[in-house]
């Protein structure tokens, strides 16, 4: 079989799966049944997604698990490599999703077309000796390219942004989308979730409690000293010794780097990475279904401080971010971070905004 040109890969994996039908299938022996062919009317009601990077470490767990969350109705899996073998294995699962793969750059408009909601796991990750700032370079430019065709081809979708260094890139796919004139501040989310879930983790640990039952607030932005878990502000309420303030704030700014030396080379969190993604989705599709009180922490653009963004609690509605919350009473341990962050912060985000302006 040899691929035909223009051929997406909906129409490649169509193409091999008729190829592959068993022509003596039906105990009538006159037709085979190929899947285009078959009965199926098309996707059920639900939100329309797209994951760009969906091939990657973080991607394919990610596609797993948003083709079992029964908010979706549609998947549409995106990236530069690898889409057709992930988008055939997990089309079989039997969930309501239906999943299309779109593979490369020529594709990546019909992958976005129509869509509500989309999360970018696209770019390289850390290895030991980086920062996330270290990667710049290279994911700046992936996610300004993926950033315009989501101007040009779904001006109104959710955005969750998970690319690092997240400090800058979220504020990249801003200025982006400002140039484009489809900016909308409620729409677009860097996800720090996974410090949020870090942080329940540890501190539940800690206070021998079920890691389900704890909530620890975390703001300010995702990389090193930004992030900023208050700790005073933990639920269900509680206390801590100095000792373990400090060894929590430094076990949640590092947890990255904890797993980036862990795997010695062969990447960063990919699964937590992926669970936590797809707690912050769901959060996002319930707010967008109508869901009361959806809050969960995200960097957005903020007048919490004086920086144009900032990661806080947010609450998330039918418009996407319906509220920001403001940080709350803060203990002198934690005002101390908030400087140290926002010193940082300040210059990642500029270090995005002039990525584009320039
Ligand atoms: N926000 C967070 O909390 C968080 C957590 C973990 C990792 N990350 C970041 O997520 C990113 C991805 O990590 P990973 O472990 O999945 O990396 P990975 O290398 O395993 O996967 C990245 C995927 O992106 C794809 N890709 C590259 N260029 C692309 C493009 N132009 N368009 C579409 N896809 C493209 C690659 O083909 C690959 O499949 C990294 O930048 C990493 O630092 C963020
Ligand atoms: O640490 C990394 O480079 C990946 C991610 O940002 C993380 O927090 O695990």
């Amino acid at each position: 079989m040899q691929p035909s040109s223009g051929e997406n890969v909906n129409q490649r994996i169509a193409r091999i799966s008729a190829h592959l039908d068993p022509p003596n299938l039906h105990m009538d022996n006159t037709a085979s049944v190929s899947r285009l062919n078959c009965r199926a009317k098309g996707a059920a009601a639900g939100f329309r997604v797209a994951i760009l990077g969906a091939a990657g470490g973080i991607g394919q767990p990610l596609a797993m698990l948003m083709k079992m969350n029964p908010l979706v109705s549609v998947l549409h899996l995106y990236d530069v490599v690898n889409t057709p073998g992930v988008t055939s294995d997990i089309s079989h699962m039997d969930t309501g999703a239906v999943v299309r793969g779109f593979l490369g750059q020529q594709q990546l408009e019909e992958a976005l077309t129509g869509v509500d909601f989309v999360i970018i796991p696209a770019g390289v990750p850390r290895k030991p000796g980086m920062t996330r700032d270290d990667l710049f370079n290279i994911n700046a430019g992936i996610v300004r390219t993926l950033s315009e065709a989501i101007a040009k081809c779904c001006p109104n979708a959710i955005v969750n942004v998970i690319s690092n260094p997240v400090n800058s890139t979220v504020p990249i796919a801003a200025e982006v989308f400002k140039k484009a004139g489809t900016f909308d501040p409620k729409k677009l989310l860097g996800v720090t979730m996974l410090d949020v879930v870090r942080a329940n983790t540890f501190v539940a640990e800690v206070l021998g409690l079920d890691p389900r039952d704890v909530n620890v607030p975390v703001v300010g932005g995702h990389a090193g000293v930004t992030i900023l878990p208050l700790l005073s502000q933990v639920k269900p309420p509680c206390s801590f010794t100095p000792k373990e303030v400090d060894y929590l704030t430094h076990r949640i700014q590092n947890g990255g780097t904890e797993v980036v030396e862990a795997k010695a080379g062969a990447g960063s969190a990919t699964l937590s990475m992926a669970y936590a993604a797809v707690k912050f989705a769901d959060a996002c599709l319930r707010g967008l279904r109508g869901d009361a009180s959806v809050v969960e922490c995200a960097f957005v653009a903020s007048q919490v401080t004086e920086l144009p963004f900032f990661a806080s609690k947010v609450r998330l509605g039918r418009i996407g971010v319906e509220e920001i919350y403001p940080l709350g009473p803060l203990n002198e341990y934690e005002r101390a971070g908030l400087e140290k962050a926002k010193k940082e912060l300040e210059s990642s985000i500029q270090k995005g905004v002039s990525f584009v302006r320039k």
